[in-house]
């Protein structure tokens, strides 16, 4: 089957519009960002200090004017792990073009420029010691995990009141309270900095009440699917089969994060799972996207809360990282430019840990798009032909939608949307709950 391509940029296109006006955005409150700490790196650092935050916000601003004069894309030069594979796509990218052409900002796929924008930004602070740990986006995942405050105390009492009654639980209750926090955590993916350009985005309003009036907005609901999984594997679990394991590919910190943590927690206190693997970003990404740093935070911040049923949380969930029973990774692929079926070729050690796994939760909007290819394709092809061979175990995207991609919707349902709401791939109302399984039982 001739693969469809990549989205690129046509005027008037929710790329064009990201890469012309939103990315641009982001960099110079990138900019900015860095400029306001000029003052605690002196203090910090010294001369050094203001010095390294002059060359770096002159390399974003370089890297600002590239993006808006469609200059041609450049290798990274900074000794990252990843540089290399990143320089081998880029050669890739330059290959498959004529003698005379080159991969620029708005002559190449929307995916490879968005992704490696926010790598050049890293480049510009890695290169720029003693700041090359600093991230410029962390003040803007800080508040907007403060401005969620009352969403995320909401969902972590009802964690907490739920912990009391677990034990005595029916299965139709259990599976109750699951497709419950499965869609608070789907719907915890509206909070994302950088389809806002970094405006506030956080769960202002009550993350419960609002759950049976979205359920309409749901486009594709394979809820059943992923709880008669969990549901089957809980049921045949034997002191001799192996340890249910459940991946969560996490998407933005903030309140999307703790909807997650709640799933996770919610997952192994009722043994749906045994043990949970978190795979969060190694460098700031995105805007909101989790790193190990705000994984971290967040989880101080929670067990320093005067909220008990926050520092119940907090410390909870830091246990269960001390156990190992929740184990966080952030293998570097996750913040390459590639779609999700050239994983198996270009980090197979991550594919073959993913195939460890019973179920994986894969977060948000850029996930989707890496596992569908970014590609045209029609909204009515399936999911699983979108997946192009990428099957380390059974998966379910639980996402917003923020891009123009969707797969595996019926016939004329898309049409019908567009007629309703022009905006619906594009503005975050409308989520799918979507499920591929390698080996259907
Ligand atoms: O992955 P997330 O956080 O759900 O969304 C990421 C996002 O905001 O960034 C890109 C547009 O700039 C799109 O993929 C999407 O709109
Ligand atoms: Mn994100």
């Amino acid at each position: 089957m001739k693969l469809p391509l990549q989205s690129e940029y046509c005027t008037k296109s929710f790329a064009y519009l990201t890469v012309k006006d939103r990315l641009p955005t982001i960099l110079t409150k990138a900019v900015d960002t860095v400029h306001r700490h000029k003052k605690t790196f002196f203090e910090k650092y010294g001369q050094e200090g203001v010095e390294a935050e002059k060359r770096a916000i002159g390399l974003m601003s370089k890297l600002r004017n590239e993006l808006q004069t469609d200059k041609a894309v450049i290798p990274l030069t900074d000794e990252f792990p990843d540089a290399a594979q990143w320089n081998t796509y880029i050669e890739r990218q330059q290959a498959a073009l004529g003698p005379e052409e080159f991969p620029s900002w708005f002559k190449s796929s929307w995916l490879f420029m968005e992704c490696y924008m926010y790598r050049r930004i890293h480049e510009s602070i890695l290169l720029n010691p003693p700041i090359c740990d600093f991230d410029v986006f962390s003040e803007a995942k800080i508040q907007s995990f403060f401005s969620s405050q009352d969403a995320i105390l909401i969902v972590c009492t009802y964690l907490q009141e739920l912990q009391r009654k677990i034990e005595n639980f029916e299965e139709s209750q259990l599976k109750d309270e699951f497709m419950l926090l499965m869609q608070v955590a789907l719907w915890g993916n509206r909070c994302d900095l950088s389809i806002s350009g970094g405006q506030d985005n956080s769960q202002k309003n009550n993350p419960l009440a609002s759950l049976e009036s979205l359920k309409s907005f749901i486009l594709v609901d394979d809820s059943e699917r992923v709880w008669n999984l969990l549901v089957n594997n809980w049921k045949n679990k034997t002191s001799q089969t192996t340890p249910i394991r459940v991946d969560i590919v996490l998407d933005n910190s903030g309140f999307e994060l703790v909807t997650d943590l709640v799933l996770a927690y919610f997952l192994l206190s009722t043994q749906l799972a045994d043990e949970i693997h978190f795979h969060g970003k190694s460098m700031p990404w995105f805007v909101s996207d989790t790193t190990r740093r705000d994984l971290d935070w967040t989880l101080k911040n929670l067990q320093a809360s005067n909220h008990a049923s926050l520092s119940m949380c907090g410390n909870m969930w830091e246990q269960n990282l001390h156990k190992g029973v929740w184990v966080y990774h952030d293998h570097l692929f996750w913040t390459l430019p590639h779609e999700f079926s050239d994983m198996s070729q270009d980090a197979p050690d991550l594919y073959s840990e993913l195939h460890k796994s019973n179920l994986i939760f894969f977060k948000g909007d850029l996930n989707y798009r890496k596992l569908t290819g970014d590609r045209k394709w029609s909204h009515t092809i399936s999911f699983d032909t979108a997946l192009q061979g990428f099957h380390p175990a059974p998966l379910c995207s639980l996402r917003t939608l923020k891009a123009d991609i969707q797969v595996g919707l019926k016939p004329e349902q898309a049409e019908q949307l567009t007629l309703s709401d022009p905006q619906w791939l594009v503005s975050g109302n409308y989520a799918i709950i979507q499920f591929s399984d390698p080996n259907p039982k």
